[in-house]
């Protein structure tokens, strides 16, 4: 890797970031692959650490390099590994069991209590030159889905599995709480899955215009009003019936979570995919009468970045509309700042070594500028 680049993005301290070269990371065992890191977009949780140095009990302690939605081409290959060579394209998963504990034995590796987890303190993450990862996290990715679609498939996985974790069935009616990536990404894999009515909520009107345009059947802004008023005009504007199949929450916020529960139906099953505060006020009567199944989500476990990449290389999932620009290495920090103002659903820093050309080399303001003109005829927020 003479010559190359390793230049990484660093958290020092809240709203204290930094660009550091460090040396090229080396593989650790002979099933480790080296990467190097082509396309990488930012998260809630990146920009979460960002500005507030902690998500409940993970705080940034030390420099962190911040990134964990990456797709990257493969550089070097350890003795062992037998499925990847140099040259090949893939997306990244992020995080890192023991594979040897009951959970990830049991399958659900996601749960692991030694997971390493980029960009989750202490652990570095991918806004970096290079990554070396485990050959069996590293995903190739098939001819007709590009770096920049790989550096989707993150988010992607963690909607594949909020839906999962609901169950979603052919006809099933489903309600998105949250129009942000997560939702958005949520109502495309559920229609995927075969919901006929999959009903995107928000608090912001240019949100729900972009959902209608990508995956939603319906659209509804969420009321100040208190909650089981706010579940009744929404059955009744999305024409719910007895309330919704499944209802997942990918916003976080507690009055969506509250009028999540009084718009399932009786039997119908609620997931909580969003994260916002770790403590709030319940509607526990109405999970009891109406005998609710409810489920957490996190991350993503076996199976999900898989039929991610299906998804998307089957046309199923179109996460190149989400992308309102890709801006260079340096420009790190703006697109955070972007991200924070909540001016662009998903943004891609190129790699340090990226080459970007043409209309590719956007500034974070030139990508401002085309969301604008996309929201002007319903292409984004
Ligand atoms: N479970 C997991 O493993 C996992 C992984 C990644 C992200 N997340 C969480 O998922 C959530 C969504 O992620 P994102 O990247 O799309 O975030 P985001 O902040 O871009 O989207 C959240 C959306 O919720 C909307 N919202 C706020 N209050 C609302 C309300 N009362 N009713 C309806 N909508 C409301 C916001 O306007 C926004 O569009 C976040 O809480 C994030 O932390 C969870
Ligand atoms: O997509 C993965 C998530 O962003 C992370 O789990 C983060 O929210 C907590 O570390």
């Amino acid at each position: 890797m003479e010559g190359a680049s390793n230049l990484s993005f660093v958290l020092n301290k809240p709203n204290d970031v930094t660009f550091e070269e460090r040396p090229v990371p080396k593989l650790q065992s002979p099933h480790d692959v080296l990467v190097a890191v082509n396309y990488t977009g930012i998260c809630g949780s990146d920009v979460h650490y960002w500005v507030h140095g902690a998500i409940g009990h993970f705080v940034v302690k030390d420099p962190m390099v911040l990134g964990h939605e990456s797709a990257g081409t493969v550089v070097e290959v350890g003795s062992d590994v037998t499925t990847l060579k140099k040259g090949d394209r893939i997306a990244l998963e992020p995080g890192y069991p023991c594979r040897r504990c009951g959970d990830c034995l049991g399958g659900r590796y996601n749960l692991c209590h030694k997971m390493v987890f980029a960009a989750t303190p202490p652990y570095d993450g991918t806004l970096t030159g290079f990554w070396v990862a485990p050959f069996d996290f590293c995903y190739k990715l098939p001819d007709n889905v590009s770096l920049q679609e790989g550096a989707l498939i993150e988010p992607l996985a963690v909607a594949v599995h909020i839906v999962k974790q609901a169950r979603v069935q052919p006809g099933n009616s489903v309600v998105v709480m949250g129009a942000g990536p997560v939702g958005l990404l949520c109502a495309a894999v559920a229609k995927s899955f075969g919901a006929t009515k999959v009903v995107s909520v928000d608090i912001v009107q240019s949100k729900l215009d972009f959902a209608k345009g990508f995956a939603a059947t319906h659209t509804y802004m969420s009321q100040r009003v208190p909650p089981e008023e706010n579940a009744k005009n929404l059955i009744a504007q999305a024409d719910l019936g007895a309330g919704a199949d499944v209802v997942i929450d990918a916003s976080g916020a507690e009055p969506s979570i509250q009028t999540s529960l009084h718009v399932v139906r009786m039997g119908g099953t609620y997931v909580q995919g969003g994260m916002g505060k770790s403590d709030i006020t319940f509607p526990i009567m109405a999970l009891c009468l109406k005998e609710v199944t409810a489920r957490g989500s996190f991350r993503y476990g076996s199976g999900d970045y898989k039929l991610a990449i299906e998804l998307v290389a089957a046309g199923k999932v179109d996460v190149k509309k989400l992308v309102n620009g890709v801006v260079s290495f340096k420009h790190a920090e703006e697109a955070f700042k972007k991200v924070k103002e909540g001016q662009v659903i998903k943004i891609l820093i190129a790699g340090p070594n990226e080459k970007l050309e043409g209309e590719l080399d956007t500034t974070v303001d030139e990508a401002k500028a085309k969301a604008n003109e996309a929201q002007g005829s319903g292409g984004c927020c």
